[in-house]
C-alpha cells in the first residue's frame, strides 16, 4: 500500500513541561529571618521637620521594596511556551477515523470492506508493528515481538512514528481519508496523536461479547500464524483492552466523538452499521 522506509523516530517530539521553583524568593526569606540579637540603640531626639522627612523616606523605601518583591514573587505560568506546537496535518487537511474494539471484534474485516467500497486508506497499528518487527535491522523488533505476545502496548513513540510515516507517504500520494485501526490503545497515544499528527473526526467503536471474540480469534488462530492468537495471549489482550484501551473510548465518548456498533452480527449487518455511522458524521 505504501513504500516502507526505515523507522525514524524524529518526527514525534514530546513537549517538555518546565516547572518553576515556586519557593519563596531568597530575598524574602532573608528579610523574614533577619533577627537582631543586640537591642536597638535608643532613637535620637527628632524635630517635627525631621520626623516628616523620615516618614517620607520610609514610605519611598517601602514602596520600592514592595514593588521589587512583587515582581519577584509573581507566579509565572507552569508551562512556558518554548517552541510553537504544530500539528503535522491541520484540521481539514486529512480525515482520520479511529477504529477501536476488542481483539477479534471484526475491525480489520470492516476496514478492508471500506477500502474496497469507499477508497479509504486502512492503517492497522498492529500490522505496522508486525511489519516493523519483521524488518531486518529494526532495533524495535524484539520489543515489539514481546509486547504482541504479552498483549501489552508498545511504547507510543514507536507506533506513532510508524503511523505518521504511513500517513505522510499516503498523503503525498494524494490520499485524504484514513481509517486508523486498533489505535489509540492507550491514553498517552490518544493525546500525543491528536496534538502532533491530526485530530480524529470520530471513533468507530466495535462492541462485541468476549466469548464471541474468543471463538473468532481461536478460529483465526488455526491459520493466521499470529503469535498472539492463542488462549494465553488472548486472555492477556482482553485484560489490556479493558484496563488500558477502554479509557480511551470513554475519553472520546465524553467529547461526543464515538459511534458504537453492535458487532455480534453477521459481517454484512455490521457493514450496514458502519456505513450509517460514516454518513451520520458526513464522511
Ligand atoms: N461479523 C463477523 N461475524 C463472524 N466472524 C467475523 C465477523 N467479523 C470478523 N469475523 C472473523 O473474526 C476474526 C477476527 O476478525 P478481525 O481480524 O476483523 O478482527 P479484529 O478486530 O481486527 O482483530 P484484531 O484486533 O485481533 O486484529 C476473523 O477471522 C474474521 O474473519
Ligand atoms: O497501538 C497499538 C496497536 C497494537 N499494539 C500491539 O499489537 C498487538 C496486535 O494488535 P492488533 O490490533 O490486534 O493487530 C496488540 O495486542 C499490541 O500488543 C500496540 O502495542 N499498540
Amino acid at each position: 500500500m505504501f513504500a516502507r522506509t526505515r523507522l525514524n523516530l524524529a518526527p514525534v517530539q514530546f513537549s517538555r513541561i518546565i516547572t518553576r521553583n515556586n519557593a519563596v524568593p531568597k530575598c524574602i526569606r532573608r528579610l523574614n529571618s533577619t533577627k537582631s540579637t543586640t537591642p536597638p540603640p535608643p532613637p535620637p531626639p527628632r524635630s517635627p521637620k525631621g520626623k516628616i522627612l523620615l516618614f517620607m523616606g520610609v514610605l519611598a523605601l517601602g514602596s520600592t521594596v514592595a514593588a521589587s518583591l512583587r515582581s519577584k514573587a509573581e507566579p509565572k505560568s507552569a508551562v512556558e511556551p518554548t517552541a510553537k506546537q504544530t500539528v503535522a496535518f491541520p484540521e481539514g487537511e486529512i480525515s482520520v477515523v479511529f477504529v477501536l474494539g476488542g481483539p477479534g471484534s471484526g475491525k480489520g474485516t470492516q476496514c478492508n470492506k471500506l477500502v474496497k467500497e469507499r477508497g479509504f486508506i486502512h492503517l492497522s497499528a498492529g500490522d505496522l508493528l508486525r511489519a516493523e518487527q519483521a524488518r531486518q535491522g529494526s532495533k524495535y523488533g524484539e520489543l515489539i515481538a514481546q509486547c504482541i505476545k504479552e498483549g501489552t502496548i508498545v511504547p507510543q513513540e514507536v507506533t506513532i512514528a510508524l503511523l505518521e510515516q504511513a500517513i505522510k507517504e499516503n498523503h503525498d500520494a494524494g490520499a485524504r481519508n484514513f481509517l486508523v485501526d486498533g489505535f489509540p490503545r492507550k491514553m498517552d497515544q490518544a493525546i500525543t496523536f491528536e496534538e502532533k499528527i491530526a485530530k480524529s473526526a470520530f471513533t468507530l467503536f466495535f462492541e462485541c461479547p468476549e466469548q464471541v471474540m474468543l471463538n473468532r480469534l481461536l478460529e483465526r488462530g488455526k491459520t493466521s500464524g499470529r503469535t498472539d492468537d492463542n488462549i494465553d495471549s488472548i486472555t492477556k489482550r482482553f485484560r489490556t483492552f479493558v484496563e488500558t484501551s477502554m479509557p480511551v473510548v470513554d475519553y472520546f465518548d465524553k467529547q461526543g466523538k464515538v459511534v458504537k456498533l453492535n458487532c455480534d452480527q453477521p459481517v454484512d449487518s455490521v457493514s450496514e452499521q458502519v456505513k450509517k455511522a460514516l454518513e451520520s458524521r458526513g464522511i
